[in-house]
């Protein structure tokens, strides 16, 4: 699919790295290091702003390398961007590890996937169809 770009660092185009990679990563472009504590979290700027076509969203993931390596997390577990969103793609990082965390400009660290979503019609109803599960959930048919 075709993605409108406004780049706004020095980096190169985001990429994919291998053929089937499902993600492109995106890079930190911050004027100078960011060092996270542990527990601290961070807004990190990509100078990257992209125009989505409507009916698909960019999920915003972490990498599970840094994830692993170091702790790196996003607080808000995967990041949702809109289809009418213009603003600055931003990553909201955590350091879950228990080192300090330095982020330098063109550090890779999230990534991109595009998905295609629906936009649900809400009908207001009194009740719901019958099923096995019922209301079961939160580990009900055991762990
Ligand atoms: O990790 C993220 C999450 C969101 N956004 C941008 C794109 C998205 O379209 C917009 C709004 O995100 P979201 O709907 O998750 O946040 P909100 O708190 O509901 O803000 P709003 O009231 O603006 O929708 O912020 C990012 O750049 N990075
Ligand atoms: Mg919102």
């Amino acid at each position: 699919m075709k993605i409108k770009i406004v780049k706004n660092n020095p980096f190169k185009l985001p990429e994919y790295e291998t053929k089937g990679s499902a993600g492109v990563d995106l890079q930190a472009n911050v004027e100078s290091p960011v060092v996270l504590k542990p527990m601290e979290r961070h807004l990190v700027p990509t100078g990257l702003f992209i125009e989505i076509p409507e009916g698909y969203e960019a999920q915003v993931r972490a990498r599970s390398g840094l994830a692993i390596k170091h702790g790196i997390s996003l607080v808000n577990g995967i990041g949702t961007i809109d289809s009418d969103y213009r603003g600055e793609i931003k990553v909201i990082l955590i350091n879950l590890g228990e080192k300090d965390f330095t982020i330098n400009s063109g550090d890779r660290i999230a990534q991109m996937v595009f998905i295609k979503h629906e936009q649900a019609d809400f009908e207001l109803v009194e009740e719901l169809n019958e099923t096995e599960r019922g209301a079961g959930g939160f580990g009900h048919t055991g762990v």
